[in-house]
């Protein structure tokens, strides 16, 4: 059996995906962000055994992304799980159909930065998570223009809520998409392992 973190029907809950190699602040405003203005009860943050678009190769296990994000993470409404390695999830599709299937009534939200909004059209089955759960997006130096006009922009033009509507949006039939902008954070995990590399050198 698949160990989730605690839910209960109702619950609106942020399914936050992402690498985490390492994690850093711009996920933290990520995070609290999606909480805050989307009314979120919980946001899971979920450390992916692996993207699928990215080079597998120096990618620590899930294990230590883990326990790196749940030391980093501490906060009463976010809990981090590593549950996608047990059920060897390979794409988000696999992820949105079980927890949808495990936890019925549950008001989930896909929660996920603008650079990813931007390539979302190369995910697979991109269209099957848009149409079975409302997505939120937190803008990102880089990407505001990617995720406003980019390659999914037209497709999701109806199902695009204001974002003063953003508190509505668990309870919207999906498609359903919002785009923040507000505080903005440049950073970025490449940053960080590039930093602690140049460290390494230097000592
Ligand atoms: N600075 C940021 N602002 C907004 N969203 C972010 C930011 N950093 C990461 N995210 C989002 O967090 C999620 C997880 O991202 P990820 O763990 O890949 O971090 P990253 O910094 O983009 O990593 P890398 O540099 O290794 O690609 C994704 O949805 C991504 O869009
Ligand atoms: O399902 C896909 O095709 C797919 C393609 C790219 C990324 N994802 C997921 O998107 C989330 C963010 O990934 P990342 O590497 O940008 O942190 C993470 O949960 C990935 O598994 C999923």
């Amino acid at each position: 059996m698949i160990r989730l973190p605690p839910y209960a029907p109702g619950m609106r809950i942020g399914l936050f995906g992402g690498s985490f190699n390492p994690p850093h602040e711009g996920h933290r405003l990520v995070a609290l962000t999606a909480l805050r203005r989307a009314g979120l009860d919980a946001l899971w943050v979920m450390v992916t055994p692996g993207n699928p678009l990215k080079d597998p190769a120096q990618l620590p296990s899930s294990a230590e992304r883990f326990a790196r994000a749940k030391t980093f993470f501490r906060h009463p409404r976010i809990r981090v799980t590593d549950f996608e390695t047990p059920l060897r999830v390979r794409y988000s599709w696999q992820t949105v159909e079980f927890l949808l299937r495990r936890a019925p009534g549950v008001k989930f939200v896909w929660v996920m930065g603008a650079d990813n909004l931007a390539g979302f059209h190369r995910w697979r089955r991109w269209r099957d998570i848009a149409k079975a759960l409302p997505i939120l997006v937190v803008d990102r130096p880089g990407s505001t223009h990617g995720a406003a006009f980019g390659g999914v922009a037209g497709w999701f033009s109806r199902a695009r809520l204001p974002e003063a509507r953003a508190a509505t949006l668990c309870n919207r039939r999906p498609p359903a998409l919002v785009l923040l902008h507000g505080p903005r954070s440049p950073l970025s995990s490449t940053q960080l392992r590039r930093r602690d590399r140049s460290a390494d050198h230097a000592s």
